[in-house]
């Protein structure tokens, strides 16, 4: 039997394109002589539709946008993933139609919650062995736990977490020997890495299971911070038999094999191993296509970024120019701009964001500058950059800002912003009677810089109806070395969920491996905000601590959920170079400046998820934002 699996790049409750990627799917695999295809976990709806799940009125649109699905099915089998609601709870299914008709819904039995999934808020799982009806403009469909055939082929499902809980309560376990194939449709979201994971357990579920299994991933940025691979495998006792290239840009990517059921395959003595993830490459891949969904969904015509030739926002003009490179050489420049809709002629009735919306203007092909390629002519088109010095600014931070920006071909602006800074210091002088001094008001004096520079580079983005890219790190996050309403302005935050250790080993890469030459000067420069007179040689690692032991700190408190005297013991044992006492000095550091700032976190910008874990409150890590601050705790260090 042909068998395939097709990513979809879904987005909540957009029924037209959800049924237009949907319909392109059936089409391409009937073309293809596919006789069996699985679509994603809740491709119908999206899969992050959160709390409208809990309506009514959401999954009965899905039914009624399912009987649209069912005349396509003529002479193929498609599982089709929908919420389904009975008697007020809602259930997370994979509807099986063929020829028209709906054959019944499998339902998820095992709920994702952890990390970025809080499905059982949504969902209620469905019980192991039971079925219902349910009822809908007159025919009567069985619902829950169903196996199913199809030209003799018997097939049941596993819905994305059914396959992560263990070997012996997991779905796969009652289906043994009662069917050929396992079906999983899933939403899995993108991490650094994790498609070993994936592959691991699809692999080894064909294999202790004895069955073929066919995985189907959403594709993209569905619905803002989480990033969908469009994985699609097919195993068979073991063996592989398809695998895709990830986070394709496409926006229906199809992937089919042949499946002889009634030869005999036996089962492989051990999985061949995928070859080590590239972390960096993966990274690029996932951060593009996030940029390259999120731009076109949220109806912008293009980026701003305030650039200051360090290494956060270089890290994101980059991003910019890699979501042009890797995405006109899938698509083809034409496919690209088409999708991207940025380079239409803006049109009147498109909602405008914010204050602004006027039509962007064709970006000139920089007149003064040499000839731009292809590419770099719609990377100035889609980002803006502007370099905003103070007299705590060094030539060398200007330099890089506007040695990358002209590399890449994004349109370069600079100015300065002393004026607007002094402007204010001197009100609050004269108001409060007294100067301001960098002996009495550091943080203050500092704050105001990033602050000053926030209105300009809003402006820039309103009227040019842009996104504002904000370039916060996590490991600024975690300690909120940032400046609310300043560097954190912003409506999109691209490498929040990655630490600064990461952010500069990526620079290096993308200067070396992808020949961004220009990054050579920022690849040499110490971190520092600038914001102090550059005789105080400020940095960000004399402020806070080495970014390495930053990392480390919060890794072993919030990703291993140590208490803070293990933290310290276990930072203890492991970095003999570092005095023990300055180690605890650190720890104290970060609990303390991480307890004060949870209110910063959540005021971020929407960010990706990347890594395998962040701390984002809306997707990761939940903290409160009053606390005792670990009083107790960092007292008996
Ligand atoms: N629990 C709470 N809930 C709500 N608000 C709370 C709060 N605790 C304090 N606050 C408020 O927070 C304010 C202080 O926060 P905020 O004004 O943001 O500033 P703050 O956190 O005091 O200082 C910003 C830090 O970020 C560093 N920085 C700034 C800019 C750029 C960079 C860089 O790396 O480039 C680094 C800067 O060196 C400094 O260490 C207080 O005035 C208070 O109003
Ligand atoms: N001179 C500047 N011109 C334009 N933007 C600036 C300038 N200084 C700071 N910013 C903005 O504030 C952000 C925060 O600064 P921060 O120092 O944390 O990051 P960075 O300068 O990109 O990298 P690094 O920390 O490695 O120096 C910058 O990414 C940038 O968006
Ligand atoms: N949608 C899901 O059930 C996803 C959960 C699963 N643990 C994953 O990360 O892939």
């Amino acid at each position: 039997m042909r068998i395939a699996g097709a990513a979809l790049n879904q987005t909540p409750i957009d029924w037209k394109n959800n049924l237009a990627n949907i319909s392109a799917a059936i089409e391409q695999a009937k073309e293809a002589g596919v006789e069996l295809l699985c679509l994603p976990e809740l491709c119908l709806t999206g899969y992050g539709c959160e709390d409208l799940f809990l309506s009514d009125w959401l999954p009965l649109e899905a039914l009624r946008q399912l009987q649209k699905i069912r005349p396509l099915t003529e002479g193929i089998c498609v599982a089709v993933g929908l919420p389904v609601r009975l008697a007020h709870r809602t259930y997370n299914t994979a509807a099986v139609l063929r020829d028209g008709q709906v054959l019944g819904f499998a339902a998820k039995q095992f709920l994702a919650n952890d990390g970025v999934h809080y499905e059982p808020r949504f969902f209620v799982p469905w019980p192991a062995g039971e079925t219902t009806t349910v009822e809908f403009e007159g025919e009567n469909w069985p619902l829950g736990d169903l196996t199913f055939e199809h030209l003799g082929v018997r097939f049941g499902f596993e819905i994305c977490e059914d396959a992560w809980r263990p070997d012996d309560v997991r779905p796969a376990c009652r289906l043994r020997g009662k069917v050929d194939l396992i079906v999983n449709p899933s939403a899995s979201h993108f991490a650094m890495s994790k498609t070993d994971l994936r592959y691991q357990l699809v692999l080894k579920g064909s294999r202790t299971f004895a069955c073929t299994y066919l995985y189907a991933n959403l594709l993209g940025n569905e619905a803002g911070r989480i990033i969908y691979d469009g994985e699609i495998l097919v195993a068979r006792n073991g063996h592989l038999l398809r695998r895709n290239q990830l986070l394709s840009f496409k926006a229906v990517d199809l992937e089919w094999v042949d499946v002889g059921f009634a030869e005999p395959v036996p089962l492989a003595d051990f999985i061949v191993p995928l070859p080590a993830p590239d972390e960096y490459k993966e990274l690029n891949q996932a951060m593009s296509l996030g940029l390259f969904d999120y731009l076109r969904k949220a109806r912008s015509r293009g980026f701003v970024l305030s650039l200051s030739g360090g290494a956060d926002s270089c890290f994101c003009a980059v991003g910019v120019a890699e979501l042009v490179r890797l995405g006109v050489a899938e698509l083809g420049e034409a496919e690209f701009k088409r999708r991207l809709g940025a380079f239409e002629p803006a049109k009147t009735e498109v909602v405008q964001t914010g204050a602004g919306g006027a039509a962007k203007q064709e970006a000139q092909p920089n007149p003064e500058g040499p000839q731009l390629t292809a590419n770099q002519q719609l990377v100035r088109q889609l980002l803006t950059c502007a370099y905003q010095g103070t007299v705590n600014s060094s030539d060398d931070t200007f330099t890089s800002a506007k040695e990358l920006a002209d590399s890449l071909g994004a349109r370069f602006l600079h100015w300065t912003i002393d004026d607007e800074v002094s402007g204010y210091v001197h009100k609050i002088e004269q108001g409060l009677g007294r100067e301001l001094t960098w002996q009495t008001d550091d943080l203050a004096l500092q704050n105001i810089q990033a602050r000053v520079r926030a209105p300009a580079i809003w402006l820039l983005a309103n009227v040019q109806n842009c996104l504002l890219i904000t370039t916060s790190n996590r490991s600024e996050a975690s300690v909120g070395y940032c400046t609310m309403d300043g560097d954190t302005a912003g409506s999109i935050s691209p490498i929040a969920g990655v630490d600064k250790d990461f952010v500069k080993k990526w620079l290096r890469w993308a200067e070396t491996e992808l020949g961004y030459a220009a990054l050579h000067r920022v690849n040499n420069l110490q971190p520092t905000a600038e914001l102090r007179p550059l005789a105080d040689k400020q940095t960000d690692e004399r402020d806070l601590m080495p970014y390495a032991l930053l990392n480390r700190i919060e890794r072993l408190a919030f990703y291993d959920r140590l208490a803070p005297q293990a933290v310290l013991a276990q930072l203890v044992a492991e970095s003999p170079e570092h005095d023990a006492e300055q180690l605890r000095a650190y720890v104290r550091r970060f609990y303390q400046l991480w307890s004060r700032n949870q209110w910063k976190r959540e005021r971020y910008a929407p960010s990706f998820h990347l890594d395998d874990y962040n701390v984002d409150p809306r997707s990761w890590l939940r903290f409160p934002i009053l606390s005792g601050g670990f009083g107790q705790e960092l007292a008996g260090l």
